[in-house]
């Protein structure tokens, strides 16, 4: 099935990272983990801006950069420079943003995505470093509010801005592009995903090959997805009704569902970039390979070990090595139970289970999902039982031994299952006869008698050999 792209919609992506597991900001000595602390409190004169101060690169960014760049299979520049973007707007507060121009430190790389139509190489424009601004809040909306509050606890944040061809055709496949680079982001311990703010895209729309719009700053993924959808259809509307489209940049608002014009789009040339005079140019050539050689292994080459080694379906690896906690508590697991088992019970279960409750699986004791596991391996659990045991490990918090006590999971044993088979053939005399008879099927009634009896509590395979033993079969 080739997917034929009926609208020619065209999807580029510019996405934000903050390197906040840098621990200091891009040019200061101020922490990166402010999200707990209170406004205007994580910063110095250098993150107002205020005259007089001079930056200090952060190694650590630029290092962070070069991973990000091999991660993304994109040729790292050996010489880069930083340049001074200029604008004005309250929460800048050198009336410029350092960023890079025609020199960007990452460029020419690419990401393999699902696409709608098989694999979908999303080609990588470039990734630069640029630091963050402050934070604003508005009273009210932003296109009516009656004034505004900065926070600039974030002003200096080292960022790497990414930016995609428009290679992607449709809102879900910008969607998993984005849950494919997150996904790359933790495995490279560059970031911290669950912090607000640290990851936010703008998406480039057209259609028709005609202009592009942009659509700034949407924090979530599920958002970008309802936000590209939603310009795809307005834009389509606009040409349907012979409107002319001007590039712009709008703004999606979440909850009304529907993107606004915030302002005619600027040009490289309105910005006036012109190189930074404090930061001199940055020559990296000696520190590619040495970082090349300490590449944590990645999403899709875990998949593939997985498959390999363990014997797992691909699906199960797929799903596993989404996320690298996930991986490896199935590690963790497969080390002590069969990998299959260990990876349909972790994959279809415990992620399951989690997600529903939107838990980290940090809050999982791999020693618990291994007794589980066991336990219903040997036939002490259910099926069923298992799952109520995971469920309750996530709600109750207590241990399995303990869940299955409490809720008298055990299966019963083969004293109860003869007694029930017993019983079972004596209150089911037609079926006995139709059995003996020949009719195959009439053991299926007889053997639900004693599952019932076992209240769920019986292995199914166990009760059928009680009652053909109990037949004298
Ligand atoms: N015809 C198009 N349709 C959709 N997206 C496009 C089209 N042409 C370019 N794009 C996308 O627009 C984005 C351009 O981003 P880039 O950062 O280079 O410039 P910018 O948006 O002008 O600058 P800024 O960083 O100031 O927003 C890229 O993601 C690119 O893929
Ligand atoms: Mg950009
Ligand atoms: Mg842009």
């Amino acid at each position: 099935m080739v997917y034929e792209n009926p609208d020619q919609v065209m999807i580029g992506l510019e996405v934000h990272v903050q390197l906040n597991k840098a621990n200091t900001k891009m040019f200061c000595g101020c922490t990166t983990n402010y999200t707990d602390e209170e406004a205007n409190t994580c910063l110095c004169a250098g993150c107002l801006a205020l005259p007089g101060t001079t930056p200090v690169l952060n190694e650590k960014s630029v290092e962070y950069a070069i991973k990000i760049g091999l991660a993304l299979n994109a040729e790292i520049s050996e010489e880069t420079d930083f340049y001074m973007k200029n604008y004005f707007y309250p929460d800048l507060g050198n009336g410029y943003q350092v960023t890079q121009f025609d020199k960007p430190i990452v460029k020419n790389g690419h990401v393999v995505i699902e696409g709608e139509d098989g694999e979908l190489t999303v080609r990588i424009r470039r990734a630069h470093m640029e630091d963050d601004p402050g934070k604003m809040a508005h009273f009210g909306t932003i296109e009516k509010s009656t004034g505004s509050i900065i926070d600039f606890n974030r002003s200096g944040m080292p960022l790497v801005e990414i930016v995609t061809e428009p290679d992607m055709r449709t809102a879900k496949e910008a969607r998993r592009f984005l849950d494919k680079l997150r996904s790359i982001l933790e495995y490279l311990d560059v970031f911290d995903g669950s912090r607000e703010g640290a990851l936010k895209a703008d998406a480039n729309v057209s259609v028709y090959h005609g202009t592009r719009v942009e659509v700034k700053n949407i924090s979530s993924h599920k958002a970008v997805e309802k936000a590209i959808n939603y310009e795809i259809m307005r834009q389509k509307d606009a040409v349907r009704k012979g409107k002319k489209l001007v590039q712009e940049t709008r703004h999606y608002d979440e909850a009304r569902n529907v993107t606004i014009s915030l302002r005619v789009k600027e040009t490289a040339d309105d910005y006036r970039y012109f190189p930074d005079f404090d930061l001199v140019p940055l020559y990296v050539g000696d520190k590619i390979e040495g970082i090349r050689a300490k590449m944590p292994e990645l999403p899709d080459a875990k998949r593939e070990r997985f498959v390999a080694q363990y014997g797992i379906s691909d699906a199960h690896a797929k799903s596993l090595t989404s996320e690298k906690a996930f991986a490896d508590l199935f590690e963790r697991v497969a080390q002590k139970v069969d990998p299959k088992v260990a990876a349909s019970w972790v994959a279809d279960i415990v992620k399951g289970e989690l997600n529903y409750r939107d838990m980290p699986v940090t809050t999982c004791d791999p020693d618990d999902i291994i007794c589980v596991i066991d336990m219903v391996c040997c036939k002490k659990i259910s099926d069923e039982g298992g799952v109520t045991v995971v469920r309750a490990l996530l709600d109750e918090g207590k241990k399995p031994e303990q869940i299955i006590a409490e809720k008298g999971l055990s299966m019963v044993g083969g004293d109860f299952l003869e007694k029930a088979a017993k019983e079972a053939i004596a209150e089911s005399p037609e079926a006995v006869a139709d059995y003996r008879a020949g009719t195959e099927k009439a053991l299926n009634f007889i053997v639900g008698k004693v599952m019932q009896k076992a209240k769920g509590k019986a292995d199914a395979r166990q009760a059928r050999e009680m009652v053909l033993k109990e037949l004298g079969k």
